[in-house]
């Protein structure tokens, strides 16, 4: 269970009130359970305690300097994708060496930084990036850490659009190219070869594939250790679903189980990523219920928050729970939860069962990962305010944007 529960007839986040906070720093707003995210980081920490490895948060799914240091305070390394990923891990106290830097497309100044502050390990994703990061790292007199990241061609069994493992997606080096790729890094001499990664998707809710690209990475390991390439640490990379609706991924417990079972009595260190499975039900969206219009069989609930706050329903037609945040008596009604933006795909929710009138608050569960972090200000909505709870403390860690933040940097011509 998270830490957003009705006391009475009300919602509360830990111990505040979720109706009191949207009163105070109005709606559309992200709330954050400072308790839930801690006990997501350590559930996964502890279930690997009687290994070597790290934990490195993607920071991608909630990249809050708050949520950040949170993490960091219990230990927490960072999975980055970007030299702005990394200003943040860094401005957020996060340790630099705890740091493992993924994603196709690299740039040489991202290199560069990572490089100075001396991160953990970069997650190399092609030939060209390898030959580069060598360039980068001899030019700066370094000497950088690598893994190589592994498509293993196993299909994850998630949404398409969030599926990374397979050999027609962009991510990671063919397994059929990896071992000459590893052999070409090992004789590069500003490289040094550390470990192997993969990432085949988010959102997974089986075993199975997490199962099957641990053994053919632990094949690929094998192969390349007759080749005298000594690998320290395979990075499973992120992926571990989270419950939405009626999905049961596997508790970390039991995906760390089955993961220690095959690298028992190997000297591997183990390197997971994730993102969603720590952040997303750490997370509420609250947002205030403006207008109800009926559409003959259908009523639609308009609501002051939108695509641009929470874009998962609309990109993926993902389903994320919306419940009242005061319920009342009284029969509900068959509603599409949409928002002010104007397109068709602006939604949260659809045929949902509802008994709301305007004033009323809706919270959309699950919307500690990819919500706030994937919003934009399309439409000219300024992006909603962050806050952070702990116990019966309620902090803003992100205000609200200021209208003229959005033209900021603009200009108009003579
Ligand atoms: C390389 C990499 N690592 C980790 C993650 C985090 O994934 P998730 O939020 O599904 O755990 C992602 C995103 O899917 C990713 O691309
Ligand atoms: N943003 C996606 C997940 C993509 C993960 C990024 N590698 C989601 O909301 O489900």
């Amino acid at each position: 269970m998270d830490h957003f529960n009705y006391r009475g007839d009300t919602l509360y986040a830990e111990d505040c009130e979720v109706a009191k906070l949207a009163r105070q720093h109005g709606t559309p707003l992200y709330i954050y359970s400072r308790a839930t995210l801690e006990r997501h980081w350590h559930a996964f920490d502890q279930a690997v305690a009687s290994h070597p490895h790290l934990i490195c948060y993607a920071v991608k799914a909630n990249s809050n300097l708050a949520v950040l240091n949170v993490l960091a305070r219990l230990g927490s390394g960072f999975d980055i994708v970007s030299g702005g990923e990394l200003a943040r891990v860094m401005a957020a106290g996060g340790d630099p060496d705890k740091v493992v830097f993924s994603g196709v497309g690299k740039k040489v100044d991202e290199l560069e930084m990572a490089l100075e502050v001396g991160i953990h390990c970069f997650n190399v994703e092609s030939a060209a990036e390898l030959e580069l990061l060598n360039d980068v790292a001899g030019r700066l007199g370094k000497v950088a850490p690598i893994s190589l990241r592994i498509n293993p061609d196993v299909d994850a069994g998630t949404h398409p659009y969030i599926s990374t493992g397979l050999k027609e997606n962009k991510f990671g080096i063919p397994m059929d190219e990896a071992e000459a790729l590893f052999l070409r890094a090992a004789s590069l001499p500003n490289l040094q070869v550390k470990g192997v990664d993969c990432h085949i998707g988010s959102q997974l809710t089986e075993l199975r594939p997490f199962l099957d690209a641990t053994d053919r990475m632990l094949a690929l390991i094998d192969r390349l250790a007759e080749n005298g390439i000594v690998i320290e640490h395979l990075d499973v990379g992120g992926g571990l679903g989270v419950t939405y609706n009626d999905e049961t991924p596997p508790h970390p417990d039991k995906y760390a189980e089955a993961l220690l079972q095959k690298v028992a009595g190997r000297p591997l260190k183990l390197i997971f990523e994730p993102g969603r499975a720590i952040a997303a039900n750490a997370g509420i969206f609250v947002t205030e219920v403006l207008f109800l219009k009926d559409n003959g069989d259908k009523r639609f609930v308009i609501v002051d928050g939108a695509m641009n706050d929470l874009i998962r329903p609309s990109l993926y037609s993902a389903w994320q729970n919306i419940i009242p945040v005061t319920p009342h008596e009284g029969d509900s009604c068959l509603c599409d939860v949409v928002g002010p933006v104007c397109e068709t795909g602006d939604f949260l929710g659809k045929d949902r069962q509802l008994n709301v009138v305007s004033g009323d608050l809706l919270a959309v569960r699950s919307a500690g990962a990819y919500g706030f972090a994937m919003s934009s200000n399309y439409n000219t909505r300024p992006r909603a305010a962050e806050i952070m709870v702990d116990g019966a403390t309620a902090s803003v860690v992100r205000e609200r944007e200021k209208l003229t933040q959005l033209w900021h940097g603009e200009q108009i011509l003579p």
